[in-house]
């Protein structure tokens, strides 16, 4: 709803209630409506401010109304409305003011805002574009060039940015609304001819055409085959080609294209997803409202090498003191140089300044005695991080949480060397770690619910989106990731590509197929962690050379290692490339005929393979894993692994992440495809349906949002 009331003896003031961001539903709508009504026909009332309540002037839309039947006042001739007014309108912006709640305010006549407020158009976030106006009075206020950046970037900006751009008449550092009602008595009675945006035209630009060519090949590339940047920029070259009633035309066409889109709702439910993941539970009880998480004001990092770098600066970047230790002088030596460097790089990036005595550098664990938390990231091994942690435990104080950096190791031993396992948990970091926005927070069987809770709020104080996930091997990303890379080398032996494998992947959205992402992360990382666990010998022949414990098992990806194809690095991998280091990916002869020489060994025939089998065995026996996880109790929910995928493994955002596609694909459908391939690949388990997604579809297949209630009967009967 919007409360009115009369201010400063001539001033109507609507603000606006929807808590927590003002959010525009039908009843804020209808207030609006009722109180400009009100204000218009009050003939004390000599001008209007429009504000919002609690220090947020609106966060647009209400999202939640996108997927239902509207109702109440559309936002097109509300804001239309308030233009035309024959009052000034003056919007006073606190905190956001962002999508329709920006449009509201380029409907007002004058915009004034607080220093600190964020003001945006991010429809193209959810799947949409700005079509209460935003895509033509954008362009028309603060020319096209400006406008194309924020629509299709859907990116916040500051005040200041704001005011530079011409979108803000003001900006105060004192209260708003007063400072807006002062403004508002300034104004009454003076022209609003030159203050209604839809009666500007555009400036004129010399060569629109290739403007928006250049503009169409970045959105393009940005977002492989998302359809809203898209429309974005044919809705602004609307703006900047025709008069406004017909570029509002062409904005409610284009709008009407996206809002029913599949894109829209992943991109909608994706939104909702991440704030889930915040709202973290364990199987143990703990919970993110009811645990409370330690202070953590210095913290150390064990091992630096590249990702004890990432983390250090990540920490650093958050305000934190932080010590960082190795063993090793020269690598020491390389890391007080890079770590520096890297901060410096940051700080440009995001505007930032960086104490530069915030990091103290050590080559002994007994510096970190006084640490409120540990993250160690050492070599990936087992033997050295036990080691690490008995250290830590005598050296730290008692109560220090001691994380670990693991990709896969078991967390609970570790914890078991330690003398306070309740003050123990994994911190999957990805890389590069100040970089990539993932973080797996691992709980093992004895960490506490404090310690988690402090882990997840590091997550968020370093920027990341923090997933709580429980301890098994790979946790929840990489132990799906598995079982994707087996398909995709099964792939290979039955005749398909790593071109024809990419290229399927690559189009379906991921920013780089499975054999690219392979040379870039090093083929020798998953060579290593095969022979640890004795599934490398490519001394076997006959059929067990393709069987391992019983199930099928390729030994393509041990023996390209063996042929020292590392990927990137060694300049050959499942392509070449210029030089070691090189990154632009080539097809390789020899890695075809090594291909054909490898199935005449092993009597396997080619045959031909299509796009969609590389999907549907790639991705569904990802999903497959992804719902064990869940009927686990390894995720709390399909939110969790939709945000590891999206933010750590490159998913395509605008598909929602693996469980809302399986969700959009249809389970009756995975469950038909993955039985098909089970059929025809017996000695592949995993293609077997899990029984979770069974029991989904045995359910009638409910939507994903009500997948917790099945995961929770399940787990109630246990
Ligand atoms: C920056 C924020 C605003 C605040 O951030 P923060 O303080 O960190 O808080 P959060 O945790 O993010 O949020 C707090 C809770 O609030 C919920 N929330 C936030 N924003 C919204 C919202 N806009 N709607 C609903 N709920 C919202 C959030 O989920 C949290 O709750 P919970 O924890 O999940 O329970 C930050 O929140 C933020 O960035 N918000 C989103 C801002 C945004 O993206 N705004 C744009 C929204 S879309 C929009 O505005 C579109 C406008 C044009 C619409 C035109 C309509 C025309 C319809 C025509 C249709 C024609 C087609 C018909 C064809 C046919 O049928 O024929």
């Amino acid at each position: 709803m919007a409360q009115y009331r009369r201010v400063s003896g001539s001033v109507g003031l609507i603000t606006l209630q929807n808590p927590p961001v003002n959010a525009l539903s039908a009843s804020v709508r209808q207030g609006i409506v009722d109180s400009v009504k009100r204000a218009l026909g009050d003939q004390k009332v000599k001008s209007v401010v429009i504000c919002g309540q609690n220090g947020v002037f609106c966060g647009g839309a209400d999202i939640r109304e996108f997927g239902r039947q509207m109702s109440g006042p559309p936002l097109v001739p509300m804001i239309h409305d308030i233009e035309a007014a024959n009052k000034p309108v003056v919007a006073a912006i606190e905190g956001s003011a962002l999508g329709g709640g920006l449009e509201l305010a380029l409907g007002c006549h004058y915009r004034i805002s607080h220093s600190k407020a964020k003001l945006g158009l991010p429809e193209v976030t959810l799947g949409l574009l700005p079509a209460a106006g935003g895509t033509q009075r954008l362009p028309r206020l603060i020319g096209v060039p400006a406008a194309l950046n924020l629509i299709t970037t859907g990116r916040h900006v500051t005040a200041a940015e704001a005011l530079q751009l011409g979108i803000l008449d003001h900006v105060t550092e004192h209260n708003t609304v007063d400072v807006a009602v002062k403004f508002a008595l300034s104004v009454t009675g003076e022209s609003l001819d030159g203050r209604r945006i839809s009666s500007f035209s555009c400036a004129p630009l010399s060569d629109l055409d290739s403007l928006f060519e250049e503009a169409m090949l970045k959105v393009r590339g940005a977002a492989r085959g998302a359809i809203a940047p898209v429309a974005c920029v044919q809705a602004v070259r609307a703006a900047a080609t025709l008069p406004y009633a017909q570029g509002m035309e062409r904005e409610k066409e284009l709008m009407a294209t996206l809002f029913h889109s599949g894109q829209a709702r992943a991109l909608q439910y994706f939104f909702f997803a991440q704030r889930a993941v915040g709202r973290w539970s364990t199987p143990s009880g703990a919970r993110w409202d009811t645990s409370q998480p330690r202070p953590v004001r210095k913290a150390a990092v064990i091992g630096l090498g590249t990702m004890g770098r990432g983390i250090t600066v990540a920490l650093a970047q958050a305000g934190l003191s932080v010590v960082a230790v190795e063993t090793h002088a020269k690598q020491l030596m390389e890391a007080k140089k890079a770590v520096p460097s890297m901060l410096k790089r940051g700080a440009v990036r995001g505007g930032t300044t960086i104490e530069p005595d915030s990091i103290t550098y050590s080559e002994t664990v007994q510096a970190v005695a006084d640490v409120d938390l540990v993250i160690e990231a050492v070599f990936e091994d087992m033997a050295l991080k036990e080691k690490v942690f008995q250290q830590l435990s005598i050296v730290c104080k008692p109560d220090t949480l001691l994380c670990t950096n693991t990709s896969s190791l078991d967390v609970d031993h570790l914890a078991s060397q330690t003398r306070h396992p309740e003050l123990v948990v994994g911190m999957h970091f990805f890389a590069p770690a100040h970089v990539m926005k993932l973080l797996e927070v691992v709980y093992g069987r004895r960490s506490s619910p404090a310690a988690v809770a402090t882990a997840m709020q590091l997550g968020k104080k370093m920027g990341k989106v923090s997933v709580a996930v429980g301890n098994c091997r790979g946790f929840a990303g990489n132990r799906m990731l598995k079982r994707y890379l087996e398909q995709a080398f099964f792939l290979l032996e039955e005749g398909a590509t790593p071109e024809l494998v990419d290229r399927a992947l690559e189009e379906f959205g991921f920013p780089m197929g499975v054999f690219r992402m392979s040379d870039l992360s090093g083929l020798d990382v998953g060579w290593r962690v095969r022979k640890a666990d004795g599934l490398a010998d490519t001394s076997l022949t006959g059929t067990s050379a393709r069987v391992r414990q019983g199930c099928r098992y390729s030994p393509l990806g041990d023996l390209l290692c063996e042929h020292g194809r590392f990927g990137q690095k060694t300049g050959r991998g499942w392509y070449q490339y210029d030089k070691p280091g090189g990154r632009v990916a080539k097809s390789d002869p020899w890695l075809h005929n090594f291909l054909d020489e490898y199935r005449a060994r092993h009597g396997l025939v080619p045959r031909c393979i299509d796009q969609q089998e590389v999907l549907e065995r790639c991705l569904f026996v990802l999903i497959n894993e992804g719902f064990q996880i869940l009927e686990e109790g390894i995720a709390a929910g399909p939110e969790d692994i939709d945000a590891i995928y999206v933010f750590g493994y490159g998913w395509p955002r605008h598909r929602g992440g693996p469980m809302f596609y399986a969700d959009m694909v249809g389970l009756e459908r995975v469950v038909e495809r993955l039985e098909r391939y089970h059929q025809a690949h017996p000695n592949v388990p995993y293609l077997q349906p899990s029984g979770l997604l069974r029991r989904l579809v045995a359910n009638g297949s409910p939507p994903i949002h009500k997948w917790r209630n099945v995961i929770k009967n399940r787990n109630s009967q246990l």
